[in-house]
């Protein structure tokens, strides 16, 4: 395989030059004795000489969604550098450079709609597809390598709308199996402080590696999304500490599970948009995690209104801008009493 060396040790800055396409694979000089690969654009990984997790760190599945970029290219660095040692066997995917360079959400297509096969549904055909097949294909060759190590994926994202709970993670649908107690406090230790348990299969990426892998998978939130430069990198120094301690150490030593650190909820509807003139009830900058009272009208569309049905309702992800058939909001109730292990 080629050799190579990676320009001042700056993958993101590498990838942005090569947005589309590069000559891959190739392996990256280093000093230590962790093997490099560079797969793709935006794909990198890194492979020590024992480990016993095999973890996948994303982010840039949307491209205006900035911190989890700066936070995984600055592991990256540390790593190709040598500044950290690596003792798990971990892969980076810097989803969707087009739409980093663009500025947006994504170029074509929503590409966190895109997985578990969603990209091959009806005939269209965008480089949002593309990416997403290849992306599935990625972390299909990376777990299947080994069918003896702990996996896991944090798919690191920033919400549009500030949230009343500003660091939260999407536990991906579950089908009956139980919750790990251990995952949630490693959140914790994030500053991830609340989790919405996902009531049914999506095509999102967490959803693919939980369903597909059994991985220990999480869509997570970490804050607004802010330009780069703008972002207050203060505000994400214990989800790097925490990242850093899980790629660089072979246990990370954490509190006993208990439910009265985190905010629980567990997702009662999500609500999808049916005609083009969905408009919510609620402002524009009405945050994250505002609560509704049954029978307060939260939307209308095509002549309907879409009521609040539980006592209580929380509203996460409002866009009303998304396609006709796509979620525009997910609907929330407390779930403090759900089976976690
Ligand atoms: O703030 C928003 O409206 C969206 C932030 C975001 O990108 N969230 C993810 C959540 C994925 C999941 O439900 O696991 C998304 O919408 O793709
Ligand atoms: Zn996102």
């Amino acid at each position: 395989m080629l050799q190579a060396s990676i320009k001042d040790n700056d993958f993101l800055a590498f990838t942005l030059a090569h947005p589309q396409a590069i000559d891959a694979p190739f392996k990256v000089n280093t000093n230590s004795n962790v093997n490099v690969e560079v797969l793709d654009t935006g794909v990198i990984c890194f492979t020590p000489k024992d480990y016993q997790k095999d973890i996948v760190l994303s982010c840039a599945v949307h491209g205006n969604e900035t911190a989890p970029i700066e936070i995984c290219n600055e592991l990256i660095t540390g790593l190709l550098t040598g500044e950290l040692t690596l003792k798990q066997r971990v892969l980076f995917l810097i989803g969707n450079p087009p739409s980093i360079h663009n500025k947006t959400r994504f170029v074509e297509e929503n590409m966190n709609r895109l997985f578990s096969g969603g990209h091959a549904n009806g005939d269209t055909q965008n480089q949002e597809r593309v990416r997403a097949k290849a992306l599935e294909g990625y972390v299909r060759d990376f777990f299947e390598q080994n069918d003896d190590k702990q996996r896991i994926h944090y798919d690191l994202h920033t919400a549009i709308k500030p949230s009343k709970h500003e660091k939260f993670a999407i536990y991906p649908y579950r089908h009956g199996k139980s919750y790990s107690g251990e995952q949630m406090m490693f959140l914790a230790a994030c500053g991830v402080d609340t989790i919405l348990y996902h009531h049914e299969p999506t095509t999102t990426f967490s959803y693919y590696s939980s369903n597909e892998f059994g991985a220990d998978a999480f869509t997570v939130e970490l804050g607004k999304v802010m330009p780069f430069g703008q972002n207050d990198m203060s505000k994400f120094a214990k989800a790097k500490a925490m990242l850093t301690a899980l790629v660089t150490q072979t246990e990370v030593e954490l509190p006993a599970y208990e439910a009265e650190q985190l905010n629980l909820y567990k997702v009662s509807r999500s609500v999808n948009k049916h005609f083009e003139d969905f408009t919510f009830s609620f402002a524009d900058s009405t945050e994250n995690f505002t609560q509704f009272n049954k029978g307060e009208v939260l939307a209308t569309e095509g002549g309907q209104q879409v009521i609040i049905e539980h006592d209580i309702e929380a509203i996460v992800f409002p866009n009303a801008k998304v396609p006709v058939g796509q979620r525009t909001v997910l609907c929330l109730i407390p779930a403090p009493n759900e089976d976690v292990q």
